[in-house]
């Protein structure tokens, strides 16, 4: 039997920083943020599904997807960021699918994915148990400024992009408070992990 752990949060609250800590357990991570790089590679059909509906000035001089140009077109219009989802989600849902049943084919005990959609996008079935990594609205934001460089107004747009952490939070079956040092997360987790008996 393989545990299928569901690790989420909202943006910048720490689910990559967690997810590298899964290491130490030798738990793999399937994360939904690169899977959704390699769907949108120009020899896939979601490529041609985003340059159909966004025009070809989303697109680099190297034909790739112009990240940072279609990040600010999707957070600032919630009806783009539903079209976007509703391309790029579908591949994501089939290549994670294909990858934790791989996992499970190959008789691991526990496996995470780390999708920060999982409440928005209902894919909660695909997991039998959540951990969502929270932080307070202040911290989040400070962070998610820091790290992608944004505005505070361009930061407030994307946190609102997605449910509030503290409303996933009610919906988990365990929490890493996030607020504090790396250490006390790694440690919250240890605690989880040894809960679930999976430590
Ligand atoms: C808009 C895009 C091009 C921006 O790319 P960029 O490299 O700058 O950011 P990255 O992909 O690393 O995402 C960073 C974070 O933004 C948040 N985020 C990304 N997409 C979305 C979305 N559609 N809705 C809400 N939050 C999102 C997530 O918390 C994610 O961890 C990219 O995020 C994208 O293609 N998004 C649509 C696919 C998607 O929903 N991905 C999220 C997981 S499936
Ligand atoms: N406990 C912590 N103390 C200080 N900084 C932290 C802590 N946890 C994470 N960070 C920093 O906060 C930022 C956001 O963390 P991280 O990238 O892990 O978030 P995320 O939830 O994966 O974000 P996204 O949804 O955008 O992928 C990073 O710069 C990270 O180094």
């Amino acid at each position: 039997m393989t545990l299928v752990i569901g690790l989420t949060g909202s943006i910048a609250s720490g689910k990559s920083t967690v997810s590298l800590m899964f290491d130490d357990f030798k738990i793999p991570v399937i994360d939904a943020d690169k899977v959704a790089r390699d769907v949108v590679e120009p020899s896939k059909p979601a490529y041609k599904g985003i340059v159909a509906e966004f025009g070809e000035a989303i697109l680099r001089e190297d034909q790739t997807l112009d990240r940072k140009r279609l990040g600010s077109i999707i957070f600032s219009d919630d009806e783009k960021r539903l079209t976007l989802n509703s391309i790029v989600h579908p591949e994501v849902r089939k290549k994670m699918i294909a990858e934790r049943d791989a996992l499970i084919a190959e008789g691991e005990r526990c496996i995470v994915l780390d999708i920060p959609l999982l409440f928005e996008s209902n894919l909660t079935a695909l997991v039998d148990k959540t951990i969502v990594v929270y932080v307070d609205e202040h911290v989040q934001l400070q962070r998610l400024m820091e790290r992608d460089g944004l505005e505070e107004q361009e930061s407030k747009q994307r946190i609102a992009s997605q449910f509030p952490v503290k409303e996933k939070a009610k919906l988990a079956n365990a929490i890493i408070n996030n607020n504090g040092s790396k250490q006390e997360s790694y440690e919250q987790l240890e605690k989880i992990l040894t809960d679930w008996q999976i430590n």
